[in-house]
């Protein structure tokens, strides 16, 4: 039968030395989202994605991917498509080489996708690839990631470094793709609105943490802004207060309260984060 998952992982840590990149994290993602994991530098999103691809292996915990172990074997890796921070290519590669190589490699290759989306987006075949923009060179990657037909993409956040047009364009892409193979996506991003744009369905990850997981519709149903001292509240959670007014989550109604942003809430979890996160740092050097 087939998984309903894209990703489970229950109690996944993974650590360098002493450093945490990811400390029991519990995680359930179901098929057909495209997911925003979002959270600030050094929190722990690439760690996961490329955990996700099978580059590197858990220190604990598990983590399945569509069901089986990452990169288990041709057959699964062939299902997830992966494309990397800094879209690699092959510099003195054409763009047709770059074609003819995922073909080569990839034996549920898609040639009239990966044709029809490289003459949509301008590209040359036969220019090098080490001479394609910055832009265009996230399109080709994308593309041979696509082409393969996946069950999964994954990116880490691929269009950091492109310009508003290009990125646009880019984000448009990424979703087509996933509508045409009928797909799911995770993808890493500082861009909240690139994330509001294109995701539904949302992970905060701070601290080595996973702070907020959920589809974008239940979670903005589910938070508020609210004025005052919500503290006193039954049933409300409050992620953030500043400035008298707070954002909480829970289903009570509240009198005065107001939905909230997207970003407003990621922003939210992360200063919460970002306050834990330094007090437990304090705590365990004091104890040191
Ligand atoms: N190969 C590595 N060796 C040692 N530490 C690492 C390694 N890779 C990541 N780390 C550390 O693990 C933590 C998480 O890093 P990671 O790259 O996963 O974060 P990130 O959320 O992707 O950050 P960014 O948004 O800056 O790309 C950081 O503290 C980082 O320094």
């Amino acid at each position: 039968m087939e998984t309903p998952h894209v990703l489970h992982a229950e109690r996944l840590t993974k650590r360098y030395g002493r450093r945490a990149a990811l400390t029991n994290c519990d995680l359930m993602i179901p098929r057909g989202h495209v997911v925003g994991l979002v959270g600030p530098n050094g929190a722990g999103k690439s760690t996961l994605l490329q955990l996700a691809c099978g580059l590197i292996r858990p220190t604990s915990g598990t983590l399945s991917v569509l069901g089986s172990r990452p990169a288990a074997n041709a057959d699964h890796l062939a299902r997830v498509g992966f494309v990397a921070q800094d879209t690699p290519v092959y510099a003195s590669f054409s763009v047709a080489d770059h074609l003819k190589m995922g073909a080569w490699l990839n034996s549920s290759w898609d040639p009239a996708l990966a044709n029809r989306r490289i003459a949509e987006v301008g590209l040359d075949p036969a220019q090098k690839a080490g001479r394609l923009s910055g832009g265009q060179r996230a399109q080709l990657a994308m593309t041979i990631a696509a082409a393969k037909r996946p069950e999964l993409l994954i990116f880490d956040e691929p269009a950091a470094a492109l310009d508003p047009l290009a990125r646009r364009g880019f984000m448009h892409s990424l979703v087509e793709f996933v509508g045409e193979l009928g797909a799911s996506a995770v993808l890493s991003s500082h861009l909240l609105s690139d994330v509001e744009q294109v995701c539904d369905y949302l992970v905060v990850l701070c601290d080595s943490r996973i702070q907020v997981a959920g589809p974008v519709r239940e979670l903005l149903a589910s938070h508020h802004r609210i004025a005052g001292d919500p503290a006193r509240i039954a049933g409300v959670e409050v992620i953030w207060a500043e400035h008298g007014r707070a954002l909480a989550r829970g289903h009570a109604a509240v009198p005065g309260a107001e939905p909230v942003a997207l970003e407003e809430l990621v922003l939210a979890y992360m200063s919460r984060a970002a306050v834990t996160g330094a007090v437990s740092r304090g705590s365990a050097a004091v104890a040191r």
